[in-house]
Formats: C-alpha cells, sequence, structure tokens
C-alpha cells in the first residue's frame, strides 16, 4: 500500500483477499486505464469505460457499505454480507436491473478496498526506503470524495479521469506525484491542491474550469492539457520553464496570450475563437501547432518559427493564396492542413501550395506524391530545359496543325545538317554587331538571320536589317501558324526566329549567322539543326555595365538583370563542357571580331590561299558570285547529299578529339586536380586560360586525299567482314568508296582531320587475336573502337567543323 506506514504489499493482499472474487473486473479496468493514460492524448478525453466494468466496482462498494453498515454482529453480518455477495455474483440476469437501483445509492465515497485493488506497480519511495506500489488507477468509478488517498503519500501516477471528483485537495499529500489525471470530473478550480514538487503531466480536460491561475511553483510541468473547459485566457504559465506541450483546446480563447517565452514544441488551441496568430512569436522551439476551428484570417505570426513541422489550420478563414508567403521559408515545415479553408476554392490552390512549399509531405491530409511536386515546379517555375522542351513542342505542334510544306533547303536527312552559326549572349553585348561584320566579310558563305521581333525598333535599327519588327498581334498569330523554330520572351518582349528566315537564306546557297539568349539556344538545340554556338560574353562587367548606361535604352532593373547574366554565361560554360562551340571575350568589339572571323575561317577550313579572296573585314565589297565560285571550285559536280554524306561518314570515323574537346576535358581534369588540392580556379582562368580561342580544328591536321583515300578503305574492309555476302565481290582498290573518291576533287577542301593510321596500330588496345587476318585486324578493331569511342564518350561533338554550305540545294532566282 501506497500510505507512509506498514507493508504496502502485505496490506494489498490482506485486502485483495477481504476483496476476494470481486477484483477480477477491476483489474482489467485497471490495465486498460493505465494503457490509455500512457498515451495521454493532446485532444478530448474518451468518454468513460464500458458501463459493465464500472457497475461491478460499485457493486463491490454497495457490498461493503451495507457490510459496515450491518456492524456489530461482525461475523453474523459478514456471513450474510457474502451470501448477498455470492446470491447476486451467481444471477446475473436479476443483478441487471438490481443494480440500476443499488447505483443510486453509491455515495461516491473512495474506499481502502478499492484503493487497494486499483494500486499496481510496485516500486521504491521516492525516499528510496520503502517497497511501495506506486501507481494508482481510479477511472470511471463515479467517485466524488477521494480525500482517502491523503494517506497515499507515495504515488507518482494517479489516473482519476471520468469521475465526479470536484475537490483534489488529497493531491496535496502526495509529493512524490509525477503524472496526474483528472480529466472528465468536476473540477472547477485550478490546481487546487499543493504542488508536488516533480508534477510533470496534468490532464484536467474535460472539466468546468474556467479560470487559470498561477503555476508558478509547478516548475517541473512539461505536460499541461487543459481541453473542454471554459478558459478564456491564458494566463499564469510564465514560470512554467519545463512546459513543451500545452493543451487548450475547445474553451473560450480568443486571443493567445500569457505565452511568454516558454519552451512550449506542442500547442493545441484549436476549437477557440481566435482570429489572429499573435503571442507566439517568442515560442521558439514550436514544433507542432494546432489552431484549427478557430477565425483566423492570416498565417501571419507563424513566419519564424523555424522548427515548425507541423501546422494544422483546419476549418480557419483563410482565402489567400499569398498567405502562404509567411510560412514559405519555415525550413522543417513537413505537414500542412488547410482543409475547409476559403483559400482551397482557388483553382491553382493545390499545385501552387506544393509548389511555394516544396518540403511538405503532406497537404490537407494527402501525402504529396513527387510527380505532384514535379508538376508543380514545371508550371511555376519550370527549369530551363523545360522552358525549352515546351518551347519546341508548341512550335512543333503549331507547326504541325498547318498544311505540310517541305523545307527541302533545310531539312534533315542522312547528310550533313543545314550550317547554322549562332552567337549567344548577353544583351546587347555585341552580338548583333558581330553578327553583321561577319556576314558582311563571309558574304559569300553567311547571311544575317534576322529574328522577328515585337518590340519596337530603337532609334537607328532597320526592319529587316536587324530585326523583323512585328506587332505583338502578329507575333502571335504567327507562332499559332507554326511560323517559328523558336520563341523567347525576354524584357517583356517577343522575339523568334522564323523556319521562313533560314530556308530563304538556305535557298539561296547561304549558311546562316543567327544571335540569340541562351533560352534560345535551348530550344534550337532541340531542333533537328545543329549549328555550331560561339559564346560572346563581356568579362568585364563593369565595363559592359557603362555600355548598356550609355546605350539610354535600358532601365536600372533591366542594365542589373543583363550583367547578372554574365556570370549565369559563365557557370553554363563552366557546367557543361561542350555545350558552346567557342567563347570570346567580347569586352574590346575589334579584338573580339578578329576572334570570331579567324574562328570562322578555321570552321570554314579556308587556308591563307582562299582567305583573301574573302570579302575585306572593313567592309569593302568584293563580288560574291565570283569568290563563291573560286570557293566552290570543282565542287559543283558532286551533288552536296554525297559530300555531306561523307562528313558525316568520316566524322564517325574519326578518332581524334578536337581541341576544343580536348581543352575542356584538360580544363575539367585540371579544375578536378585543384579541387582536391582545395584550390578553386576564378572563373575566368578556367574559361579562358587557353588564351585565344582556339578553332575546333587546326588547318594542318586537315587530312590529304590520299590519307582520307585509306580510311575509307578500311571502312570498306571493315564492313566486308561482318556483312560478308553484300560486300565480297568488291575489290578493295576498286570498291565503290575507292570509286568515288577519284570522282571527289572537293574532297581536299574538306577540313577533314586524318585518323592517324599509325597510331591505330601502334594502340595496344587494338591488337586482335591471333586468328585474324592482318587485316581485319587493321580494319575491323580500329572501326569498332571508334564506333564505341563515339557512343560513349560524353560531351564528343560529331561535327569536326561547321558543316559545308550546300550548293545542291540552291534555286536559281534567276
Ligand atoms: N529569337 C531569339 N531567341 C532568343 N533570344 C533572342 C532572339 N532574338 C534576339 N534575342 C536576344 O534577345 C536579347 C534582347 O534583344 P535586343 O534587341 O534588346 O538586344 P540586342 O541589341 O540585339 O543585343 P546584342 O547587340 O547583344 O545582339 C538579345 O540578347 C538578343 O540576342
Amino acid at each position: 500500500m501506497a500510505t507512509s506506514g506498514g507493508d504496502p504489499q502485505r496490506r494489498k493482499t490482506t485486502q485483495g483477499g477481504v476483496s476476494g472474487a470481486r477484483g477480477g473486473a477491476h483489474s482489467v479496468l485497471v490495465r486498460s486505464e493505465k494503457e490509455r493514460w500512457s498515451s495521454f492524448p493532446m485532444g478530448q478525453r474518451l468518454m468513460g469505460p464500458s458501463r459493465p466494468s464500472s457497475s461491478t466496482f460499485l457493486l463491490q462498494q454497495i457490498i461493503h457499505h451495507r457490510h459496515q453498515e450491518s456492524e456489530p454482529g461482525q461475523e453474523e453480518t459478514e456471513s450474510l454480507a457474502m451470501g448477498e455477495e455470492e446470491e447476486l455474483m451467481d444471477s446475473e440476469e436479476s443483478s441487471e436491473s438490481e443494480l440500476l437501483n443499488l447505483e443510486g445509492e453509491f455515495d461516491g465515497v473512495l474506499r481502502e478496498e478499492a484503493v487497494a485493488e486499483a494500486l499496481y506497480h510496485l516500486g521504491r519511495s521516492g525516499p528510496g526506503t520503502e517497497q511501495v506500489f506506486l501507481n494508482l488507477t481510479l477511472s470511471g468509478c463515479d467517485l466524488i470524495d477521494i480525500s482517502i488517498l491523503c494517506g497515499y503519500v507515495h504515488l507518482q501516477t494517479l489516473d482519476l479521469s471520468v469521475n465526479k471528483i470536484g475537490d483534489l485537495s488529497c493531491v496535496s499529500c502526495m509529493p512524490y506525484l509525477l503524472e496526474l489525471n483528472a480529466s472528465q470530473n468536476r473540477l472547477t478550480t485550478f490546481f487546487n491542491f499543493k504542488p508536488p514538487k516533480n508534477l510533470k503531466k496534468v490532464d484536467f480536460s474535460c472539466n468546468q474550469i474556467s479560470k487559470m491561475g498561477d503555476l508558478s511553483s509547478y516548475q517541473a510541468l512539461t505536460k499541461l492539457i487543459l481541453d473542454s473547459n471554459a478558459i478564456e485566457e491564458i494566463s499564469g504559465l510564465e514560470l512554467c520553464s519545463s512546459l513543451t506541450h500545452l493543451s487548450l483546446a475547445k474553451n473560450k480563447i480568443t486571443t493567445i496570450s500569457g505565452l511568454g517565452e516558454l519552451p512550449i514544441k506542442i500547442l493545441c488551441l484549436s476549437h477557440n475563437q481566435i482570429e489572429k496568430i499573435v503571442g507566439l512569436e517568442q515560442l521558439r522551439s514550436l514544433k507542432i501547432v494546432d489552431l484549427s476551428y478557430n477565425q483566423i484570417k492570416s498565417l501571419q505570426g507563424l513566419e519564424n518559427h523555424d522548427f515548425l513541422e507541423v501546422i494544422n489550420l483546419e476549418d480557419n478563414k483563410i482565402s489567400e493564396l499569398g498567405e502562404i508567403e509567411y510560412i514559405e521559408n519555415l525550413p522543417l515545415l513537413r505537414i500542412l492542413n488547410l482543409l475547409k479553408n476559403p483559400i482551397q476554392e482557388h483553382c491553382e490552390y493545390w499545385f501552387f501550395i506544393i509548389f511555394m512549399l516544396l518540403r511538405l509531405t503532406e497537404l490537407d491530409q494527402k501525402n504529396i506524391k513527387v510527380e505532384e511536386k514535379v508538376l508543380a515546379v514545371n508550371k511555376y517555375n519550370p527549369p530551363p530545359e523545360v522552358v525549352a522542351a515546351q518551347d519546341h513542342l508548341t512550335h512543333i505542334v503549331h507547326s504541325v496543325m498547318q498544311p505540310q510544306r517541305i523545307f527541302d533547303s533545310t531539312l534533315p536527312s542522312l547528310d550533313a545538317p543545314y550550317p547554322m552559326l549562332v552567337l549567344v549572349g548577353p544583351e546587347a553585348c555585341g552580338k548583333r554587331e558581330l553578327a553583321h561584320r561577319l556576314c558582311r566579310q563571309f558574304s559569300t558563305y553567311f547571311r544575317y538571320g534576322a529574328c522577328h521581333t515585337s518590340r519596337p525598333p530603337y532609334f537607328g535599327e532597320g526592319d529587316r536589317v536587324d530585326y523583323q519588327f512585328v506587332s505583338e498581334e502578329d507575333f502571335n498569330k504567327m507562332i499559332n501558324m507554326g511560323k517559328f523554330i523558336l520563341t523567347y520572351n525576354y524584357n517583356d518582349h517577343n522575339y523568334g526566329l522564323s523556319r521562313d528566315t533560314i530556308e530563304g537564306i538556305a535557298r539561296d546557297g547561304l549558311a546562316s549567322c543567327v544571335h540569340m539568349e541562351i533560352e534560345g539556344v535551348r530550344s534550337l538545340k532541340l531542333t533537328y539543326f545543329e549549328p555550331r554556338y560561339i559564346l560572346v560574353l563581356p568579362l568585364n562587367k563593369k565595363k559592359y555595365e557603362g555600355h548598356l548606361r550609355r546605350k539610354g535604352l535600358f532601365s536600372r532593373v533591366e542594365i542589373d538583370f543583363a550583367v547578372s547574366r554574365v556570370d549565369h554565361y559563365i557557370k553554363i560554360n563552366q557546367k557543361s563542357p561542350g555545350f558552346f562551340d567557342a567563347v570570346i571575350n567580347a569586352d574590346d568589339m575589334d579584338a573580339a571580331y578578329q576572334q570570331l572571323s579567324q574562328l570562322v575561317q578555321e570552321y570554314l577550313g579556308l587556308g591563307e590561299d582562299t582567305a583573301p579572296r574573302l570579302a575585306p573585314p572593313a567592309g569593302v565589297k568584293t563580288p560574291s558570285r565570283k569568290v563563291k565560285k573560286s570557293v566552290r571550285g570543282s565542287c559543283d559536280v558532286m551533288d552536296s547529299t554525297d559530300r555531306n554524306f561523307f562528313m558525316r561518314l568520316w566524322t564517325r570515323f574519326s578518332t581524334k578529339k578536337t581541341p576544343m574537346e580536348e581543352s575542356s576535358i584538360e580544363r575539367q581534369y585540371e579544375a578536378a586536380r585543384q579541387a582536391l588540392m582545395g584550390k578553386t580556379p576564378p572563373h575566368f582562368t578556367l574559361l579562358f586560360q587557353r588564351g585565344s580561342v582556339p578553332a575546333p580544328l587546326d588547318n594542318t591536321h586537315y587530312a590529304s586525299v590520299s590519307e582520307l583515300q585509306k580510311i575509307f578503305e578500311i571502312c570498306e574492309e571493315s564492313f566486308k567482314i561482318p556483312f560478308k555476302h553484300g560486300w565480297s565481290n568488291m575489290d578493295t582498290h576498286g570498291g565503290k568508296y575507292s570509286e568515288l573518291f577519284h570522282s571527289c576533287p572537293w574532297l581536299k577542301e574538306l577540313p577533314f582531320e586524318s585518323p592517324r593510321i599509325n597510331d591505330m596500330k601502334d594502340d595496344k588496345s587494338l591488337k586482335a587475336p591471333q586468328k585474324m587476318s592482318i587485316q581485319y585486324e587493321k580494319v575491323y578493331l580500329p572501326h569498332r573502337r571508334y564506333t564505341i569511342s563515339l557512343m560513349t564518350h560524353p560531351g564528343s561533338n560529331i561535327k569536326p567543323s561547321l558543316p559545308p554550305i550546300p550548293q545542291g540545294r540552291r534555286y536559281n532566282s534567276s
């Protein structure tokens, strides 16, 4: 027993003996109530235990009562009482009706026998000197008077839930009490007992408490449940410095107050009349907040709670999507409930909330799927690849919906793609000027492809010279008619490269030179065009900014945006080697043009002998036809398709990486080495450490026709072995390709780089098994190796140079 004196074990046993069989049902009750206590719910208690259990206990009480009344003549009466008990226990059916009558007679006073039955968990007393029962559960016993518990000083856990108790003063005598559950009683007063020093958990839910008192003496309190009372104001908790769980659901609270800087982690204020989230500012440890069923209109007040994981705001008055901004930066928020709020009526609601709070795992009691998160991101802030894909898709769909037309000059086919040069870079970095100069100098090769734009022309800009200026309406019409290859909206103006523009240039037998921002490039990369991309980048940001300012065309915001994109371009170039074919520093326009011109000559494979025949850079005009002829020369005998076919074939068998690729790989290795050594090289070093931008191919590497011929002979052989039947009759030197080579004098002009046959022989990885013929060793393995290396080497660019300008497709305008 938990009284101060006597042997608790012995007394309990003795009293158990007195109670005899009547204790059985009650023990069950005791256990289940014990389990309920351990869960100690935050919300409202369940209703009391089932009637039969309570009645059985009541029965015991009544019997005991009668037993006392019948004194003196104890023995006689005792046997009578026992007889009555047996009688009652035997006839269960008759006892049911009788019980109802007997219940009315129970005075609600707790007696020692009942206590004895409800005690459990033998352990050491607080001072550690005795073995005592530490826990007592008397739940659902219709108790009114529990004053007998004054004697049970060693109790540590006391469950008095679901009774009719109005006075808890006996708790004053329990200095070791840790947990007290007095929910569903008739308490009107708040903690009307002397504070047990270590009282940690108290549940007073479902009582009639209307006012909170001062709890400064209850400093050990960690959990306080006061649900379903009549409390109007939170007070008296200021010094409860250990309080981590406070629940005041179903009260009459209108304003959150009195919480100060308490270390509360779980706060439940649901079913009140709160209109604003105030008074939580200092609750820095808050993890779970339940403010459901209130009148809250705004989420303001939750913004600084970095530990918040769960917010329940079901059935409130939150209506604006913008309110989510208050909680968007909460780093740990995982669960949000906004059910039954007007905000749910927004058509964007679900994906918008998911997008704003990407960390959420559950919204409105539903798990959020990964697919939903992806959809939300693609909807509200699509990554550049998605934007490009959407742009591409739009134009494809629109063009497919139009009557089909064959763009025969730029048609994708087996042979090399239509040649295009794209200058990429931030706004007004000078790429347009470079493109114009280039097209003037290489007028026999390139023509400037003027994009369409819906922006009004700036002073000095010519229609069809710089852009094709159209109205917004016309631009949209063009989109709907599938006219564009790509579009991009920059600074609220639309830009688009039209299919007709490129086709028109191609029909004249010229390559297109266009300029655009990176977004345009991303979209263009999804098409069948395979242009060369040259990044034109102003590295001196101050100078660039000054240049933009002096132009007088741009607002402060626009200038800042343009300047910020310099770093954006640098990052792309660093992260995706090979994305651009070359990079040019645009700080000095003349130097930039020199580099560009050099690069283009190298791309085109124009040696010193051919270069002078180009138009002079400073605008001196040379009749273009003449130049065209001299450059093309004998190429005219060969259809461009055949010629391009060889180009393709060549690239497939070429093993050597372009200097661009080599230096890119070298830079990656260097960056990795330096990173391992703890050094981070500055951006520009990485970008431009090669000094002047190298051409993708060096003229000195061009293959002679004889070298090329050898390679194709090798190819022939390599095809011969696996596909013997189709090729067996073909003579190695007199075969199809060899014949073709003799009739292709233009091959001399192609900027091919020859794979070194000797290198191939030296390569150990190419050693064939003994049985293979020497021919096979020479031929088949290298071929196989090239195929593999082409397929597996990431970033490998199968175009050895800017593809040749098609001739055969040219239309005679005359
Ligand atoms: N079709 C397009 N797709 C993507 N970007 C485009 C397209 N057409 C033009 N742009 C780019 O949009 C940006 C804004 O155009 P704007 O005419 O204001 O600049 P700009 O004077 O042409 O710039 P720059 O002189 O560098 O070419 C420029 O960077 C331009 O290259």
